[in-house]
């Protein structure tokens, strides 16, 4: 089975996102470009992590009207991405754009739709107008995307109980605010590790800087897939 992990590579430029990528096995992991790298590196990072080996998600969080919305996944499936990415609160005519243009595509990256972003809580929908709890919200997003044709959300791992409840088996979880026991939360609210994510239901993990920090980036990795393989399956 594919490694559940997905590598966030937050870097400031290509050289150094290369770097890290060439000291990882692509057979441990996926790698995903976030708006950082993608801004100061353009669509040549990906190509040249391409060709390293890795299977890529392009994480723009696309949020616009629904032409301009569907237009650049267009374009990132272009770059031959395997995942892509939109906001949910764009509302059902931007997520219907997106799934129609991705339908065209020979071959369409899965396309994911952010729910609720894990640096979030309470007291911040609060602060957006939402009065919700990010549950809740969660599962509302998570049901508009699924009517709109699209492959998975992103949530944190402490919604995936209740988005496995919801939605098809075939739903596909992506979890970022995902910390071994031992990292910082850094700037993340909703977390869990990334045993609990696996055996909630997670279909893939999405860990940063406890990998791309440490001090050895490839043990790092290893030592969370030796903890999660009791929870993989096949
Ligand atoms: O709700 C969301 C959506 C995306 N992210 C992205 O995931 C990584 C997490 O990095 P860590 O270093 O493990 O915190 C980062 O690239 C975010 O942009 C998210 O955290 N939450």
């Amino acid at each position: 089975m594919l490694s559940p992990v997905i590598v966030a590579l937050d870097f400031p430029d290509q050289q150094q996102a290369l770097r890290f990528a060439q000291g990882i096995d692509p057979a441990l992991c996926r790698l995903k470009v976030g708006k950082e790298l993608f801004t100061a590196s353009g669509p040549s990072v990906v190509d040249a992590l391409h060709q390293l080996g890795f299977s890529i998600f392009l994480d723009l969080k696309f949020h616009d009207i629904p032409n301009t919305t569907a237009q650049a996944c267009l374009a990132a499936a272009r770059l031959g991405v395997w995942m892509v990415n939109v906001h949910a609160s764009g509302g059902p005519a931007m997520l219907d754009a997106a799934r129609a243009a991705l339908d065209k595509c020979a071959k369409p990256p899965l396309l994911i739709a952010v729910t609720v972003l894990t640096s979030m809580d309470t007291a911040n929908l609060r602060a957006i107008g939402i009065g919700d709890s990010p549950e809740a919200q969660v599962l509302r997003l998570a049901r508009l995307a699924h009517a709109a044709g699209l492959d998975g959300v992103v949530a944190s791992p402490l919604e995936v109980p209740s988005l496995r409840q919801a939605l098809p088996a075939q739903f596909q979880l992506v979890t970022p605010g995902v910390r071994p026991s031992h990292a910082a939360r850094d700037d993340q609210q909703r977390i869990s590790t990334p045993a609990d994510a696996l055996r909630q239901g997670a279909n893939h993990l999405v860990i940063g800087r406890p990998i791309t920090q440490a001090a050895d980036p490839q043990r790092a990795l290893e030592a969370i897939l030796a903890e999660i393989r009791p929870y993989l399956g096949g």
